[in-house]
């Protein structure tokens, strides 16, 4: 069928198996096609590819309410739901969103990209329906991965205790982006070994019924029969335990095996728990066969060789120049420990942890637990390194502020992402972090201009002892700039003046740097000298060279690629308050009050003025305005 005709899912409800089936083929082939050109989240949608179908088929959404965990699974159901004809603008520049996005379609009833927020939001939903009296099924989706997340658990205990009807669908594919960790993927790895836990235990039901009440002695051992089946499964036990109806495992591919569980599922009261198994990457081979994550999400590439079309003699990733500047500091400092919160391949640490595979843990989807493991590490004199996502360091603001800030424990937080990160959009968008980490006490927080300056500071955050340190470095790869052999340490809260200038000063650092310089080199041509200086301290402020700017009352722009709202543009303008520099002209560029959507960075920055012409505007109203000069 032609899939950009599709308007809404209702087709599906006559269609045969086998005619599902095909329709499951023509969606993989149309996959595989429109993410070769775009890139995009490929294993996981070519794996929920069936259950996204029968999902479709079996309920009547929006009426019933779908909620994708994470999120980045969805596009099976946005082709589903009408959108198949915008998957060539898929996480581009005011284009179709890689993530549920209610403003697309109605059908997107909870909006994702953060994991385990939708068995919280379903519980949301069901107590709302209740108090109505509506009438609705409500079906989350979390997959094994955002099963680890703290959230999840938080949310089971709940729904298993008020037993909200409910249909927790639990995608099961062995894989979060790297293969799943933890218990829980030990106590579902024996759910998917143990066979089908429910119809065993309902036929010996079935069967018990049928044993004449002679001699209760055989309808005892027949109970107890039962009993042990289901502690032979730990499935049954640990999600019966906690208040659901355990189904499952089913195949997640086979049509058949899907709608006879949801049909059982829809007439069963109370909270349920679905085990699908699936396979992710399922029907192309590159991505079927990955072991590591590389096919969690990429960038365009080759359809015929699997080959991912990468940037030619690109210098390194910034995640790479951290990670691997930490591991050659480990061969000297067994303190060093790295740890992750389920992102190993996107942080750049599988080398740290083939070599040091004893100092490097993998958590899960767990960034409260990631930061206060290391909290615990610091206190035992151990270095902790925590590889944390700017965005997702925000599940962990109070373990930064109570557990580590507050106790003054020596961890070494790598913000990665920090800045826009593009295509993943709102978000992912690693703008919040000065502001929500920039009032926390006893923490340095430090941003360098490029890749040396960062292996620098990286040594300078391991030798640092007096207390949390953070070093904030975007996505994407580095300027290409000469690497120092020996690694220095940097002077804490020192600036640098990477340019000379006496007629205004602009404050900025890490990715902004380049557009200063650029408007700093525009002005000269006006015979305006602007001084640049990196500011690569952002906490604490070089509040030196701060005074003497601002003694000199030269005019003062700074620059940063996150939100003004609290951020180091704010802490220039409370030092001059504090100071009494009332009289000094202050003008902040940064990121303005709203969520920044998905597409290329450049035209997100475009949109928010966050340019080089913006600042050479501003830097001429400035210089004009304090120094009456007619330019
Ligand atoms: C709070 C949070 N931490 C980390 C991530 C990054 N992330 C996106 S998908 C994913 C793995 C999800 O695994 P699973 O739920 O099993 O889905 P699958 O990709 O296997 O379908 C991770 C860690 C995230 N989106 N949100
Ligand atoms: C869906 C999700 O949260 C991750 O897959 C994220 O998209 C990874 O981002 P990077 O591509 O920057 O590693
Ligand atoms: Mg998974």
């Amino acid at each position: 069928m032609d899939l950009l005709s599709i308007k809404d899912p209702s087709f599906l409800k006559k269609m045969t198996n086998a005619q599902l089936e095909a329709l499951s083929e023509e969606i993989r082939t149309f996959l595989i096609e429109q993410l070769s050109k775009t890139g995009g989240h490929i294993g996981p949608n070519l794996g929920v590819v069936e259950l996204t179908i029968a999902l479709h088929k079996e309920f009547n959404s929006p009426k019933d309410k779908l909620l994708w965990d994470v999120g980045h699974q969805s596009y099976v159901h946005k082709i589903l739901t009408g959108r198949a004809c915008q998957f060539d603008t898929l996480r581009q520049y005011k284009g179709l969103c890689g993530f549920p996005k209610m403003i697309e379609s109605k059908h997107d009833v909870w909006e994702t990209g953060h994991s385990s927020t939708s068995l919280s939001a379903a519980m949301g939903m069901a107590i709302a329906r209740d108090l109505k009296k509506e009438k609705s099924y409500i079906v989350p989706i979390i997959g094994d991965g955002a099963l680890t997340g703290g959230m999840a658990l938080e949310a089971l205990n709940h729904i298993g205790h008020e037993k909200k009807d409910m249909i927790v669908v639990l995608n099961d594919n062995e894989m979060s982006i790297a293969p799943n960790v933890g218990a829980l993927h030990s106590i579902l790895g024996r759910m998917r070994t143990a066979g089908k836990y429910n119809y065993v235990k309902d036929e010996l039901e079935v069967l018990l019924k049928k044993i004449p009440a002679v001699g209760g002695k055989l309808a005892q051992t027949a109970e107890r029969v039962k009993d042990s089946l289901k502690y032979l499964v730990v499935s049954g036990m640990f999600f019966e335990e906690l208040g659901f109806t355990y189904l499952g495992p089913v195949d997640g591919h086979n049509f058949e095996e899907l709608s006879e569980n949801l049909k059982y599922a829809k007439k069963t009261k109370g909270p349920v728990l679905l085990h699908v198994i699936t396979k992710k990457g399922k029907g192309y081979d590159p991505a079927e066969t990955d072991a590591v994550g590389t096919w969690h999400g990429t960038g365009p590439y080759k359809m015929e060789t699997g080959d991912i079309i990468k940037e030619l003699n690109a210098p390194p990733a910034w995640s790479a120049l951290v990670s691997e500047t930490v591991r050659r500091l480990a061969r000297e400092d067994d303190r060093i420990v790295a740890i992750t919160p389920a992102m190993p391949v996107g942080s750049k640490l599988l080398g740290f942890a083939s070599e040091f595979p004893d100092r490097m843990f993998d958590v899960g989807i767990a960034e409260q637990h990631a930061t206060t493991v290391a909290a615990g590490l610091a206190t035992q004199g151990m270095k902790p390194f925590l590889a944390i996502y700017s965005t997702f360091l925000q599940r962990a603001y109070d373990q930064m502020l109570h557990d580590i800030c507050r106790q003054n424990l020596n961890v070494f937080v790598g913000i990665d992402r920090a800045g826009l990160v593009g295509a993943d959009g709102e978000t992912h968008q690693g703008v919040f972090d000065i502001s929500f980490l920039r009032s926390m006490p006893n923490l340095v927080l430090m941003m360098p201009k490029d890749e040396n300056e960062g292996q620098h500071m990286v040594n300078t955050a391991i030798q640092y002892d007096d207390g949390p340190i953070a070093m904030r470095f975007p996505r994407g790869n580095g300027l290409g700039v000469k690497m120092d052999d020996e690694l220095k340490t940097i002077p804490i809260g020192t600036w640098e003046v990477i340019r000379e200038g006496n007629d205004a000063v602009i404050l900025t650092f890490g990715t902004t740097i380049p557009m200063a310089l650029e408007a700093a080199e525009a002005m000269a041509e006006k015979g305006i000298q602007v001084r640049v200086v990196n500011a690569r301290f952002i906490k604490p402020l070089d509040e030196v060279m701060l005074s003497e700017i601002m003694s000199a009352n030269l005019p003062i722009l700074t620059i940063e690629e996150a939100v003004l709202q609290g951020g180091f543009g704010s802490a220039v303008l409370e030092f001059a308050e504090e100071q009494g520099y009332t009289q000094t002209y202050i003008k902040r560029m940064g990121i303005p009050d709203e969520f920044i959507e998905h597409g290329s960075v450049s035209k997100l920055l475009a949109d928010i003025h966050l340019t080089t012409e913006a600042a050479i505007e501003n830097l001429t109203k400035m210089t004009y305005k304090v120094t009456k000069k007619a330019y």
